[in-house]
């Protein structure tokens, strides 16, 4: 998880923390850039060794193409982002472009801070999306967890995003196993 100031006020790990993680884990580091100006980052995140480069689709109109090129030359996945007040049309050209996302990231909160409750109201937009694109990895975050990940999963999610509900818990890895099963059980239903 990487996150910026620019488009929220906070600020919290940068390439110099993935480039440290990396020397340890194999594991997929998936980034999601809450930035007004996600290309700047596309070369020291590649170089670091992020796996997942995720921009919004809200500050990235005009450039997404080149964008999209740009991450999957560095050898990273390329996803896009929308925040709740964003209508999912506007990740469709994305996808559907001869060199589209492999991800999309729907936010189950207004993006910024851990803690906020996840809106049911955007799995509309992961039902339309599944419905769309059965084989898209598609992205919650945003108050996932036990009580959550059953209505998540069982719209279409398939990667979820979940921090409270882990490091909070008495047992981060008993709710990891819950929340992996019901997305597996999910999509045998599928
Ligand atoms: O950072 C954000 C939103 O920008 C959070 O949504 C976290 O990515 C997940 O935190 P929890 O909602 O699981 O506490």
């Amino acid at each position: 998880m990487f996150l910026y100031r620019h488009f929220v006020p906070n600020l919290t790990i940068g390439a110099p923390v993935i480039e440290s993680l990396r020397k340890h884990t194999k594991a997929y580091l998936d980034c999601h850039l809450m930035v007004t100006n996600p290309i700047d980052y596309v070369e020291p995140l590649g170089k670091a060794g992020a796996s997942g480069f995720t921009f919004h689709v809200e500050v990235s109109k005009e450039n997404w193409q080149e964008l999209i090129q740009k991450i999957k030359l560095k050898g990273m996945r390329p996803g896009v982002a929308l925040k709740p007040g964003t209508p999912i049309e506007e990740v469709y050209p994305l996808i559907n472009s001869e060199n589209p996302v492999e991800m999309v990231l729907v936010m189950t909160v207004e993006p910024g801070f851990g803690g906020q409750k996840f809106m049911p109201e955007m799995m509309e937009k992961v039902r339309m999306l599944r419905n769309k694109y059965p084989s898209l990895d598609i992205e919650v975050d945003g108050g996932l967890g036990p009580s959550t990940i059953d209505v998540a999963a069982s719209a279409g999610a398939n990667c979820i995003v979940a921090g409270s509900s882990v490091f909070g818990a008495p047992e981060p890895a008993a709710v990891i196993s819950l929340m992996r099963k019901s997305v597996l059980e999910n999509q045998e239903k599928c």
